[in-house]
């Protein structure tokens, strides 16, 4: 057991863009928002008590270092890195279903809905408590085709389907 009540191999990451922690495992280059299995939690508390303090938010000077604030909805599918999420354990459906199913949401922000609204119970990313809320982010912190497409769009503007390695995606640009 590690000084941080990880399993061997893992370790606690800082992810900027949602200025959270997360575990991540070098070897099998699996991260996670929840302490991995076998995790020594009140070992991990201290531990995160002493080494990770939560730095500020990202204020509205966020935006002056060509940084953009977005929200978005993950829709994962069998082929997605990580097919599992606070919503379902073992996520099973195709890419393509997955796709039909983020066609619907696009179909309802359109008619009015907002994307918030949907992702706090339809999002697969962790960021649906934060009705998908990301935050600031600049060039290099997110995969590339989900920055290329957040950056491309303009403010309050919604993305056609995104697709990452992580999954599927709508992205809805701030301000
Ligand atoms: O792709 C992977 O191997 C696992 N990930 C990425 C990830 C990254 C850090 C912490 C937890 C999960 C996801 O599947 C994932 N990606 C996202 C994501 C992708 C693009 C923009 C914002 C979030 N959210 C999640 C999630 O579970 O909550």
């Amino acid at each position: 057991m590690s000084e941080s009540g990880l399993p061997a191999s893992w370790e606690v990451r800082h992810s900027n863009s949602k200025n959270l922690p997360y575990y991540f495992n070098p070897e099998t280059k699996e991260s996670r928002w929840e302490p991995p299995s076998g995790t020594d939690t009140e070992k991990l508390k201290n531990y995160m008590a002493v080494n990770h303090t939560p730095t500020a938010r990202p204020d509205a000077a966020g935006q002056a270092e060509g940084k953009i604030r977005c929200s978005h909805l993950l829709v994962k599918h069998s082929g997605s890195r990580r097919p599992s999420s606070w919503r379902e354990a073992e996520i099973t459906r195709s890419k393509e279903e997955a796709i039909e199913i983020l066609k619907g949401y696009e179909q309802r922000i359109q008619e009015g809905e907002s994307l918030g609204d949907i992702a706090v119970s339809e999002s697969d990313c962790s960021s649906a408590r934060k009705k998908g809320d990301l935050g600031f982010f600049g060039h290099g912190e997110m995969q590339k085709e989900f920055e290329d497409a957040a950056f491309a769009l303009e403010p309050g503007q919604v993305s056609s389907v995104v697709e990452t390695a992580s999954g599927v995606h709508l992205i809805q640009r701030y301000g």
